[in-house]
């Protein structure tokens, strides 16, 4: 039977981050994809032009509709915006007893606008962390659920991330560093004992709008295939190099990965 994966996101209408990223990322992948949309943006390459929280009635009912009769392999959360949506869609991954939830916690767009209110942090610590598979933040999102200051520049530091991070509920962690400002891409996965560490080399392009949406629906879709999570990673690693090596320079400003390069040419 073909692999299902729910992405619970926002909407970006520019199509390289947000609920499409993720559809496409899934489609790629060989898994069925469905989505319940928590807001609209009005988004292009240049930035978020406008933010539209879909009520919490909309967002129930769209998790109802899929939930209860076509079922997830796995669920990839990402824009959630509000304390209120943290907490329906908490209630909703206990109610169907969800499995292989990857949190992505999606606070601020590259572009600086706000994805995730300041105060639905302590709400995603306390509701969804407890319940995630995984959960995917980059440098800035692990300091800030962290309440940490200090600037991180080394995979040593990167590893604190990681073991503070588990002590708040998920079953793994993956720390991204893409936001580290030279040296080769890294991220950690830690699973409370062993830190696995994934490379690639760091390719020189602007065009990275959406990586961190694409890369965790990767791991969904793999998980969804009831992949390990080391093999989910691995093959979402490449996914997003793949990607990010063939970005595309359209629109005026920071264009976004190609989701097709994976499947043409590895
Ligand atoms: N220039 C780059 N070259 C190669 N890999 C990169 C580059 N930038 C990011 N990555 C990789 O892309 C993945 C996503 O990481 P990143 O830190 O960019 O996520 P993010 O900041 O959450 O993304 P987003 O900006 O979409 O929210 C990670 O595997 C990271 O190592
Ligand atoms: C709807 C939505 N979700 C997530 C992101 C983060 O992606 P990025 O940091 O690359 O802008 C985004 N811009 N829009």
């Amino acid at each position: 039977m073909r692999a299902k994966a729910l992405t619970i996101a926002g909407s970006d209408s520019g199509g390289g981050a947000g609920i499409q990223a993720d559809i496409k990322t899934f489609q790629e992948l060989g898994v069925f994809g469905m989505s319940a949309i928590t807001a609209i943006t009005a988004q292009n390459t240049l930035g978020v032009h406008g933010v539209y929280p879909q009520s919490l009635d909309a967002i129930e009912s769209q998790l109802d509709a899929v939930l209860s009769d076509i079922g997830a392999d796995s669920v990839k959360t990402g824009m959630l915006f509000s304390a209120e949506i943290i907490q329906l869609v908490a209630k909703k991954m206990k109610e169907y007893s969800s499995q292989n939830i990857v949190v992505d916690p999606v606070m601020i767009a590259k572009g600086g606008s706000t994805l995730l209110q300041e105060e639905a942090i302590e709400a995603l610590i306390s509701d969804l962390l407890p319940l995630a598979t995984v959960i995917t933040p980059n440098l800035p999102e692990a300091k800030a659920i962290l309440n940490w200051q200090d600037e991180i520049s080394t995979t040593k530091q990167m590893e604190e991330l990681a073991i503070a991070l588990f002590e708040l509920g998920p079953k793994y962690i993956l720390v991204k560093g893409g936001h580290l400002s030279e040296g080769p891409a890294i991220d950690l996965l830690y699973d409370g004992t062993k830190m696995t560490t994934f490379h690639s080399e760091r390719i020189p392009t602007k065009h990275t709008h959406g990586t961190g949406c694409t890369f965790a629906a990767a791991i969904a879709a793999e998980l969804a295939k009831k992949k390990s999570i080391e093999e989910s990673v691995q093959v979402a690693k490449d996914f997003i190099t793949m990607a990010i090596t063939h970005s595309l320079n359209i629109g005026k400003g920071i264009g976004p990965t190609d989701h097709s390069a994976y499947r043409q040419y590895q």
